[in-house]
């Protein structure tokens, strides 16, 4: 069996695309990978790294704003289509995946002219143009959201698959990742990040709020500051006028690289609405206050947050209005109505889809 893997551009794109390589070297042992991304996304440094075979393709995407950049779009365009065009035609794969990001349009594009079979997989629930623009051609659809369905009216099948995680995300034991983070019984854990790189809103909301929040008996704060924010987040402290003591309930790292574990271990999670995020705090049930970012495109963070807020499994505050006033308002809230704290869990729970890896390799083997 043999298989071309396309997506690109940021994380975002890239480690579903990976995720579900993986899932097909499971279900097809031997099986070829060939990932094929741009040679300016962060795809040809991470994908080689993860021993896949990487071929770069030229692709453009168009911006939004009046620029020269533009003028050299249909030339790239049709260089990049003809350079996917080959390698489709040389490796000959039964099938094509694309999950998002300019540089799968012509692959995709490429694959559907030639007859080989094609999924595409969208991770947000408002859909990227060029997954929008594939719809039209491509065998099935794979979204993550039910809320991206009316996106996609074309004349190809969609099926909600939901995000695939890391397989620890799902088997991470509660009991031994709160004695882990010295979870004490009858406290609840609050664990708050901003996405993989950190976000400053969160950050200041968080340190602004950290006295009181410290002084809540029952609670005990995990809070990620992002790699290239701690520093600013501990003089965010200074600024507040608590030193650099932190309370013994609260405990801040630069980067969670046990969020398997810190997921298991929490009771509530305060994060951005990336795809990812979302995926993992479903899968485990967690309730969650949502913080959207707005610079996402198309502030598509926002409508990820709002398939869950719709559902009753998560709470949002928009970026300007969050605070440290905010978010201890909507804590103790949360705190004082246990049962709903529970019913969100319930509702998040439902929303979890921890077998989406393999319902999309599924769609694979029906399409071969
Ligand atoms: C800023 C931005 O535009 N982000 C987009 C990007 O998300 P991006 O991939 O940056 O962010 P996500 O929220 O989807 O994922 C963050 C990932 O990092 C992990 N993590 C985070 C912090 C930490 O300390 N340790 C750790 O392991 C989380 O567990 C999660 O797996 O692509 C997604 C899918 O297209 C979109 O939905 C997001 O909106």
């Amino acid at each position: 069996m043999r298989f071309i893997i396309s997506g690109g551009g940021t994380g975002g794109h890239i480690y579903p695309a990976l995720a579900i390589a993986g899932g097909l070297k499971q279900r097809y042992p031997g099986c070829a990978v060939m990932y094929i991304g741009t040679n300016r996304g962060l795809e040809s440094d991470i994908v080689p790294r993860a021993g896949y075979e990487f071929h770069a393709v030229r692709a453009v995407g168009i911006k939004r704003s009046l620029s020269w950049h533009n003028l050299k779009v249909p030339w790239e365009a049709w260089s990049g289509y003809r350079e996917a065009r080959r390698l489709v035609r040389n490796f000959a794969p039964q099938a094509v995946v694309g999950t998002g990001g300019y540089v799968c349009g012509p692959v995709v594009l490429a694959a559907a002219r030639m007859k080989v079979p094609t999924l595409i997989h969208e991770q947000n629930a408002l859909p990227g143009i060029t997954n929008r623009i594939l719809s039209r051609v491509v065998n099935r659809v794979a979204v993550t959201f039910e809320d991206a369905l009316t996106f996609f009216p074309g004349r190809a099948p969609v099926c909600i698959t939901g995000l695939p995680v890391r397989a620890e995300i799902i088997s991470a034991e509660r009991e031994r990742a709160r004695e882990k983070f010295g979870v004490q019984p009858g406290e609840l854990l609050v664990l708050s990040f901003g996405g993989s790189q950190g976000a400053r809103t969160l950050n200041r909301a968080v340190a602004q709020s950290l006295k009181y929040l410290a002084s809540i008996p029952e609670l005990r704060l995990l809070h990620i500051t992002g790699s290239g924010q701690y520093d600013q987040f501990m003089d965010m402290l200074q600024g507040e006028g608590q030193g650099n003591d932190l309370p013994d309930n609260v405990t801040v790292v630069s980067y969670m690289y046990d969020m398997p574990e810190a997921m298991a271990a929490a009771d509530l999670v305060v994060s951005r609405a990336g795809a990812a995020t979302l995926a993992e705090i479903t899968v485990r049930g967690l309730p969650a206050l949502l913080v959207p970012f707005p610079y996402a495109t198309g502030n598509h963070q926002e409508h990820n947050a709002r398939a869950l807020v719709s559902r009753g499994a998560a709470e949002m505050v928009l970026d300007a209005d969050f605070t440290g006033g905010e978010l201890v308002e909507r804590i103790k809230q949360l705190l004082a109505n246990r049962s709903l704290l529970t019913k969100m869990a319930e509702a998040s729970r439902r929303l979890g889809r921890p077998h989406a890896l393999d319902d999309i390799i599924d769609i694979v083997q029906e399409i071969i």
